[in-house]
């Protein structure tokens, strides 16, 4: 029997894995991880992560061919694909800081992974790398192996959180880089096999390892540029009188074009965009490209402005402060049908209100209290680290409360903030949400997911992302 092992239990380990086990019950899967909690918690009913699917998966395998441990070392020793799947933070000291990827967690799995080897290996480079990283990888096993092959590939994963099954049953495309080699091209054939269990062998495309390991960083620029572009038109949209779902609408049946990713929101937030973006500027600069990497980093720049721009109008449209003014916030992961609030704009949003002295009280149906509370504690990029490892908050914001309830955190606001387009937001009581609200009140829609004409005819004073601005938010410049 093939035994794969997988090292990194996170959003991509766990479900690529369980869809791999589900699809080839020929195949032995475990998934390791430094982590006893999120692997206790992957043996147990409470899977340390939510996503759509994956909880059915889990039980049907787990226990037959797919196994969640801490035994790193006896899973690598035994496997014959080692995938490495873990966290590829952005530095925050040290050369590169702020850009540069911290390959720290990948370093210290590729040296364990030549310390405890005693058979030819095929290990597959999971994590979002830089470029070139592989023949670093390459040079760590094969500088410590004992007469051991191994052979790195690079097989970036595509999956989008809250989507994840989905898009692991029915990908877009699966993507191997190898070397180019007859050593290679055997082991990106043993990869292909495991993939073509479920998925058309034409959507499988090989490559060499750079244009893999590139090919990612690239899809995520491109995807995020997408939406730096509308929301850069949004701006152009509300001082004109357009309104970006009509022009993006219009765009985007340009077949050339294409409709989807085309949605103008708070701003894009999630663990990968602006990490891996930052990764490609410093990539670009450490290659002698200042322009190009001036380009890409303009998608980040757009994005810092669209969260500025919204915290912005929320403070000029209530008479220039919030201060002990309360604001709900409905919504807190970076996107609907995930717990996941990994460099959410909501933070940015919260932070800049509680700037402005503002009470906050927050409802989210996925994300806990105490992650709200780390997450407005944390420094930047402190979150892409192994849990165990990130600096824990000294104090709370006393400022902030946490609802599980929309009605309860809505409760004499001033102001609601939409800030996650989670599906039940759109269908709340609204004229209940107004009438228990201070006067006048406030929407604040950044995902453009309510109906804009049914709330003002209840009263509310309503700002949308992108649309004509209502008479009120005229006369009240936004200072952005
Ligand atoms: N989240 C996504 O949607 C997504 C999609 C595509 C690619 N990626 C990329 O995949 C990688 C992992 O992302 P993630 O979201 O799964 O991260 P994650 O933080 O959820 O999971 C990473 C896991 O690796 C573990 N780990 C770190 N070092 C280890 C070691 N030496 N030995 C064993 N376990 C170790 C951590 O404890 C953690 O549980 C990143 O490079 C990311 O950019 C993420
Ligand atoms: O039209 C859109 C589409 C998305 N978003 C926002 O963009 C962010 C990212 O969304 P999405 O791409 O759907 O989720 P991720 O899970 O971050 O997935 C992205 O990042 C992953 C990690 O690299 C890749 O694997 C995926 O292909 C890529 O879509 C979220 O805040 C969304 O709300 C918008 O504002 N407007």
């Amino acid at each position: 029997m093939v035994k794969i092992c997988c090292i990194g239990a996170g959003y991509v380990g766990g479900p690529t894995m369980a869809v791999i086990a589900l699809k080839c019950p020929h195949i032995e899967v475990a998934v390791v991880d430094i982590s006893v909690p999120r692997i206790n918690a992957w043996n147990s009913d409470q899977l340390p992560i939510y996503e759509p699917g994956l909880e059915d998966i889990v039980k049907q395998c787990r226990g037959k061919n797919l196994f969640f441990s801490t035994d790193v070392e006896k899973h690598v020793r035994e496997a014959d694909i080692v995938f490495v799947s873990v966290n590829t933070p952005t530095k925050t000291t040290g050369l590169g800081a702020g850009k540069a990827a911290d390959l720290t967690y990948w370093e210290s799995a590729a040296r364990m992974i030549a310390d405890v080897s005693a058979s030819d290996k095929i290990v597959v480079e999971k994590s979002t790398v830089p470029v070139k990283t592989a023949e670093a990888i390459e040079k760590i096993l094969m500088h410590n192996s004992k007469g051991i092959k191994f052979q790195i590939l690079s097989n970036p994963e595509f999956l989008a959180e809250g989507t994840a099954i989905a898009d692991l049953f029915n990908p877009d495309r699966v993507l191997i880089g190898g070397r180019e080699t007859p050593e290679g091209f055997n082991a990106v054939q043993t990869l292909k096999e495991v993939y073509a269990n479920w998925v058309p062998e034409d959507q499988i495309i090989t490559t060499n390892l750079w244009s893999a390991e590139l090919s990612k960083l690239a899809a995520n620029a491109f995807l995020a540029q997408r939406i730096s572009s509308v929301n850069a038109m949004s701006a152009l949209c509300e001082s004109t009188g357009a309104d970006v779902t009509q022009v993006a609408y219009a765009v985007g049946t340009d077949s050339r074009i294409g409709p989807k990713f085309l949605n103008a929101s708070v701003g894009f937030g999630g663990s990968c965009f602006q990490k891996d973006i930052l990764n490609l500027v410093y990539i670009c600069q450490c290659n002698g490209l200042p322009e190009v990497a001036e380009y890409w980093k303009q998608v980040i720049k757009i994005n810092d402005y669209q969260k500025n721009r919204f915290v912005n109008r929320i403070v000029s449209s209530m008479f220039n402060t919030v201060s002990n003014k309360k604001v709900a916030i409905l919504g807190f992961a970076f996107k609907k049908d995930t717990g996941d609030t990994r460099e959410t704009p909501a933070i940015d949003v919260c932070k800049g209100l509680l700037g402005d002295k503002a009470q906050i009280s927050i409802y989210d149906p996925q994300v806990t209290e105490e992650q709200i509370q780390r997450d407005l504690a944390m420094k930047k990029f402190d979150w892409d680290h192994p849990l165990h490892l990130q600096p824990m908050s000294p104090t709370t914001v006393k400022q902030v409360s946490v609802k599980w309830d929309a009605y309860e955190a809505t409760k004499d606001a001033h102001a609601v903030c939409v800030l996650t387009e989670w599906d039940e937001f759109k269908s709340l009581d609204y004229q209940k949400i107004f009438d228990n609200m201070q006067k006048p009140a406030f929407i604040f829609d950044g995902r453009n997911v309510l109906n804009v004409d049914k709330l003002r005819e209840i009263g509310f004073i309503v700002y949308s992302i992108g649309k004509p601005l209502d008479a009120w938010l005229k006369d009240m410049p936004a200072f952005v």
